[in-house]
């Protein structure tokens, strides 16, 4: 297996014609997902590089499990660079409870990426976003990227784990038969503007400020939050992944996938209590034994990341607090309990 992109694809990979990505800024970028949370910081970040050519689709324009719509794309859009930020997502309860579409859709996306990149013949460098979820509980933490298949996924979360297993190793299966320089960001815990709302298939920092602020607006006596409050999470704004997926997509181009994580972690507690502050609610915080903890730690290892010269800079209460005051904007239309 090639251990950089030497040879792969002849003539198809950054910095062939002296090019790096970051030298390249007219050349076409397609960021699957553009509109999410983390496709859309991507697309900003690109931007106000002065990126001028970035190409995005709605779901309804372009739905990524269809290989013919997928393929029709490339081949009229013909993108010199692919960030692949699309997906289905959601918190612990999300894709426990559905394995199917978590598991269909998400292995669809990837497989029909992947194969109509191929085809086009003009892809350079494509960017594949992994997850944390990918390593087992009981790696060692902070847990290095070689942990990944040391062992099973978090039960419950497989749905959503394996197949982002399977892009890790799509990325090293294109990448050996010299088809494409497909590389790997493995972020933690995100969070950051355009972060969905809903209730129950949400991440936890969504849910708390949705729920604290209710709390505040109806004067509720208290908020219920899940679980223990023991369980540690290192959260990373998507305006850090952001530049580690530019950063990556300049730098880097090697078999192993690389971690993206703050190095910061807190307790559900301690982020509860930040929440609870951050929204300025003064009633009771009880902990519901019923819900689930989750995995009780996932701290990555990201000094491979950090040798890349990343170096994450949004703290966790300026991002709660930049977040809701984005949520107050929001409410003004639309702020359900
Ligand atoms: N959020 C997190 O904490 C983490 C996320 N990641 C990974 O990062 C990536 C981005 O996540 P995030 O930004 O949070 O997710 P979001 O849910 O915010 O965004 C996902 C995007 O994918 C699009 N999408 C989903 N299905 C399809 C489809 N069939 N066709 C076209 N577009 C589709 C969505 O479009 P639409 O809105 O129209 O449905 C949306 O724009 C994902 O791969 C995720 O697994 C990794 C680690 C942690
Ligand atoms: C990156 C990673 O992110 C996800 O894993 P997770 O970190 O377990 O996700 P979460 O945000 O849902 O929970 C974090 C912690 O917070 C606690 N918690 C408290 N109260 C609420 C609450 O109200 N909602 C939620 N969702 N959690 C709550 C909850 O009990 C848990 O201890 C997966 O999607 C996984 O697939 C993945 O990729």
């Amino acid at each position: 297996m090639p251990s950089d992109s030497r040879a792969l694809h002849t003539g198809l990979k950054a910095g062939d014609d002296g090019r790096s990505f970051l030298s390249d800024k007219s050349a076409k970028v397609f960021v699957a997902g553009h509109g999410g949370m983390l496709g859309s910081a991507v697309r900003r970040r690109l931007s106000a590089l002065g990126f001028t050519n970035i190409v995005g689709r709605t779901r309804a324009e372009l739905d990524l499990t269809s290989q013919h719509a997928v393929d029709k794309f490339f081949a009229a859009e013909r993108p010199r660079y692919v960030i692949l930020a699309a997906g289905k997502v959601g918190g612990l309860h999300a894709s426990s409870a559905a394995p199917a579409d978590f598991m269909t859709e998400n292995l669809r996306i990837t497989t029909n990426v992947f194969a109509a990149a191929r085809r086009c013949g003009t892809v350079r460098r494509l960017l594949y976003l992994a997850s944390s979820a990918v390593y087992t509980p009981d790696a060692p933490q902070p847990i290095p990227e070689s942990a990944l298949l040391s062992g099973p996924p978090a039960p419950g979360n497989e749905w959503y784990a394996i197949p982002k297993i399977v892009g890790i190793k799509m990325c090293q299966a294109f990448r050996a038969e010299r088809a494409m320089d497909a590389i790997v960001a493995t972020p933690n815990n995100l969070y950051g503007p355009r972060h969905p709302f809903p209730s129950e298939s949400s991440h936890v920092i969504p849910a708390l400020i949705r729920r604290f602020h209710h709390a505040k607006v109806t004067g509720a006596a208290e908020v219920v939050v899940w679980g223990s409050g023991a369980p540690l999470r290192e959260f990373t704004h998507v305006d850090d992944v952001a530049d580690a997926v530019v950063l990556l997509m300049d730098r880097y181009s090697g078999d192993e996938h690389v971690n993206v994580g703050s190095g910061r972690e807190v307790t559900v507690r301690e982020l509860a209590e930040t929440v609870r502050e951050v929204v300025g609610y003064e009633g009771r915080v009880v902990w519901d034994a019923t819900r689930p903890d989750g995995v009780m730690r996932r701290l990555l290892d990201s000094s491979k990341m950090r040798a890349l010269g990343w170096q994450p800079k949004v703290e966790l209460r300026d991002g709660l607090q930049d977040l809701y005051k984005r949520y107050l904007q929001s409410c003004v239309t639309n702020c359900k309990p």
